[in-house]
């Protein structure tokens, strides 16, 4: 399929005969285009102050309406106002990459695109990436061609912060992935997936027999699993770094990332360590983010609480009775799905745990750096919001 816009970038190929790296060298930032790219005449560009909640609302809206639907249009992600706050606006975060289009009459918004700054390790080298996601278009104003110009847009303001590349994960195929992830999930609440249409009961099985095949204990196996503190701040990065180490595109997490990315906070991002009783040490981390869906037109129920595995590290124990403590503490506070990509270790426990394996596919890509060949999920590190 001909890609108009995508022939433009510097996506290629591989080239396992030249080494890695930027596939276009860097400028200097006062070549790089100082007016932004032209919108259709109705619209104007609007960049998105997220630390006003009026604005941050009118994102919410946008997102919660108009962003990704599952391949047959039955769920779409609900990303939440405190979701978006923590994932968008980090330390050291960029306000004009928040970028919003307005229609000049009625100043609705109506697509947004965001970049936030990232260590993204490849290979034995940390890159300075934006990490761009959020791209959305209204229903309303589909194929005129604006998504390119809002790529082109991030593009242009990173650039202006003299940042070279970025990442990014699609469910489509664009030029070129650099891994190829399969989605899993995990029931929590079968009845209810059942009754959305989100899963289907087996063949020859009975709904009873469903809900006790899923059904998981009251309380972890793991005596010392408890929530993530600030104090254990530290010890969590160290057990990341080691254990992040091992993949071939992974986030370069410092202390302070993890002490903004990884503390708990209800309802966004929930976290779990293991203490050792003797010798408190840490040994193991466990993690999950909060993204619900809205169910799109079922008369008994109108929201999918989902739970996502981020990332999980198990020194003491299997990663598989670890996932399965995350899963007893997923179904405690009320979630009805817990999701993975079978990226890193996830294989090990996947099937184990009573996973089945989901109707699509996550790409990942890299923009303006090539690597010598794609990735096998088992070598990406790299879980994206
Ligand atoms: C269940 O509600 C859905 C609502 C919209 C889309 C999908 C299917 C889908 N596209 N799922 C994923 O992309 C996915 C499945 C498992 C784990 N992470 C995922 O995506 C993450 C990471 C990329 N940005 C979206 C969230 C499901």
């Amino acid at each position: 399929k001909r890609h108009l816009f995508w022939e433009t970038q510097p996506v290629g190929k591989y080239q396992d005969d030249a080494g890695e790296g930027p596939i276009e060298p860097a400028q200097p930032v006062s070549e790089v285009r100082q007016e932004p790219y032209n919108l259709p005449s109705t619209y104007e560009w609007s960049t998105c102050d997220l630390a006003d909640e009026h604005t941050m609302k009118e994102v919410y809206t946008l997102l919660t309406n108009n962003y990704v639907e599952d391949d047959d249009n039955m769920f779409r992600f609900d990303y939440s106002v405190s979701f978006l706050r923590w994932a968008l606006t980090l330390p050291g975060y960029f306000p004009s990459w928040h970028i919003g289009v307005r229609a000049k009459t009625s100043k609705k918004l109506v697509a947004f695109i965001t970049g936030i700054p990232a260590k993204i390790r490849t290979h034995d080298t940390v890159v300075p990436m934006a990490e761009i996601n959020f791209l959305c278009v209204h229903k309303k104003l589909r194929s005129k061609r604006l998504a390119p110009v809002l790529i082109k847009e991030v593009t242009r303001r990173v650039h202006l912060e003299d940042m070279w590349q970025a990442a990014y994960t699609a469910g489509v195929v664009l030029p070129t992935p650099i891994a190829t992830c399969q989605y899993w999930h995990r029931p929590l609440n079968p009845k209810k997936l059942i009754d959305v249409g989100f899963s289907r009961l087996a063949p020859r099985m009975t709904m009873s027999r469903t809900i006790k095949l899923y059904r998981l204990p009251e309380e972890p196996a793991t005596p010392g699993f408890r929530p993530m503190e600030r104090r254990d701040v530290v010890a969590v990065t160290k057990l990341l770094q080691t254990y992040l180490a091992q993949f071939q595109v992974a986030p370069h997490f410092s202390e302070d990332d993890v002490e903004y990315l990884l503390l708990p906070i209800d309802n966004v991002i929930n976290s779990f360590v293991v203490e050792n009783s003797e010798t408190h040490e840490i040994t193991d981390f466990a993690s999950f983010y909060t993204l619900p869906s809205t169910i799109i037109g079922n008369k008994n129920y109108s929201l999918l609480k989902a739970a996502y595995s981020y990332y999980n590290v198990a020194t003491s124990m299997p990663l598989l009775q670890l996932m399965n403590d995350a899963l007893v503490i997923a179904k405690q506070r009320g979630y009805d799905v817990f999701n993975a990509l079978d990226v890193m270790q996830n294989e090990s426990f996947l099937k184990e745990l009573k996973f089945g394996p989901g109707d699509g596919q996550l790409h990942y890509y890299l923009y303006n750096y090539r690597l010598r060949a794609p990735l096998k999920p088992t070598e990406m590190g790299l879980v994206l919001l």
